[in-house]
């Protein structure tokens, strides 16, 4: 800034006594160190942090956290425009059943519900993630042909809008009739069971809240907004303004395939949040199972910490759903990921164990910040949202120190 100053200063004193082609010359001068000025200021004043990650790692979770703190805490308006996601979650678990019950021969009890259950799984097909991408990305190419992105806020705003998942919303009365099926009811019984395929935790949640969520007068909870599952596709972004300062959150979409967009969004980011799902430890990845997620994870990690355009950025790692990491290793070890491990098969050696795993992959020079947590949980988060926050200023004040 005193450079900048500086040079003002003299521009301006010898103004009075110049040529026309030397006033032009200071003029123009002086348009640069306003634009530049301007670009500085905007830059004290705005921080962006990208948020990476695998799919489902928790990301876009992380963010309501971050806006039931430092937004406006989902007021009750709000949270009614969660309801139809809610509701459509609520249904891919009864999907998920029915077609448990399928595979092992497990009827409904009646010959009409049997019927309202194959109806209702070809009305709400449980979609998968490839095809989503498949959808994305034949609705993003067409996009770019007809309007091409030439900058990044075109971009962004092409892919927040580029809406391609929008599933039919479920008859509430549909879902409480094969909801209160002895059949269905035994199937979500022996739900722990299940060898292959599992019930994910928030479709869990959502089926033993079934109840609540289809009466005429639901108004979703936190809880409840917290627990969907719906993928983002392109970019999402929340902004909070703390101290005179812009904070922009962008959560960016963590399919594999959609990866070469991260760096789009890599120019003038203060920091980066790094997601990882410690749940994924012995899952294969759904776009390719011949891959182990976690690995998967550690590869983007390392190809994000040593890219070039972020070797001045700090990352901060988020190790996250350690609730179902604990409960996995009760029958699990990360050997099934990492066959290297020689520890004892306990969560917090297995857990310092994956850490290490995520340090060794950045440049030992870069600075990372590790917090293990659960997304889900408002209280635990509360702190963990705040010491990012703090984190965030730190790494941004450290930042304009070296502009
Ligand atoms: N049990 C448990 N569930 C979690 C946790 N964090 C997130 N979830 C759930 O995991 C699912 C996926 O979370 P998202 O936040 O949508 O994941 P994402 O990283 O944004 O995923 P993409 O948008 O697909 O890239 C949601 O149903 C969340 O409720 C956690 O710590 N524990
Ligand atoms: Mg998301």
């Amino acid at each position: 800034m005193a450079a900048l100053r500086k040079k003002k200063t003299d521009t301006t004193f010898s103004l009075t006594s110049m040529s026309k082609g030397g006033r032009a010359a200071v003029a123009r001068s002086r348009s640069i160190d306003h634009q530049l000025d301007e670009e500085r200021e905007r830059r004290e004043k705005e921080v962006q942090t990208l948020i990476l990650g695998s799919p489902g790692a928790g990301k876009s979770t992380f963010l309501k956290q971050l806006r039931l703190q430092f937004g406006d805490g989902f007021p009750a308006a709000e949270r009614q425009g969660y309801r139809d996601q809610i509701l459509q979650n609520v249904a891919t678990g009864l999907v998920h059943l029915i077609e448990h019950m399928e595979r092992i021969g497990l009827k409904f009890q009646t010959p009409e519900i049997q019927k309202l259950a194959t109806e209702f799984k070809k009305k709400h097909p449980r979609i998968s993630i490839a095809t989503l991408i498949k959808k994305f990305k034949e609705a993003d190419e067409k996009a770019e042909k007809i309007c091409p992105a030439t900058t990044k806020a075109e971009l962004t705003k092409r892919l927040s809008s580029l809406d391609i998942y929008k599933p039919d919303v479920p008859s509430e009365e549909d879902m409480h009739t094969l909801w209160a099926d002895p059949a269905i009811q035994m199937c979500f019984e022996r739900r722990h069971k299940f060898e292959t395929d599992t019930l994910s935790t928030s479709s869990e949640f959502f089926l033993l809240h079934i109840g609540r969520i289809c009466s005429s007068d639901y108004l979703p909870s936190v809880q409840d907004i917290l627990h969907i599952r719906w993928p983002t596709l392109g970019v999402q972004e929340h902004q909070f303004i703390m101290d005179y300062r812009l904070y922009r959150m962008i959560d960016v979409a963590g399919q594999r395939s959609l990866r070469k967009k991260w760096i789009h969004f890599f120019d003038e980011v203060a920091a980066v949040i790094f997601f990882v799902s410690l749940a994924e430890f012995d899952e294969a990845l759904e776009e390719d199972p011949s891959v182990m997620a976690m690995q998967d994870s550690l590869q983007a990690f390392h190809d994000v910490s040593y890219n070039q355009f972020l070797d001045k950025t700090d990352i901060i790692l988020f190790l996250n759903k350690k609730d179902i990491f604990s409960n996995k290793l009760k029958k699990t070890s990360i050997k099934t990921c990492f066959p290297d491990y020689k520890g004892p098969e306990l969560i917090d050696t297995s857990l310092q164990f994956v850490q290490e795993k995520f340090k060794l992959n950045k440049p030992p020079s870069k600075q990372m910040y590790t917090h293990v947590c659960c997304a889900i949980d408002v209280q635990q988060m509360k702190e963990v949202v705040s010491a990012v926050v703090e984190c965030v200023v730190d790494i941004n004040v450290k930042r304009l120190k070296h502009l």
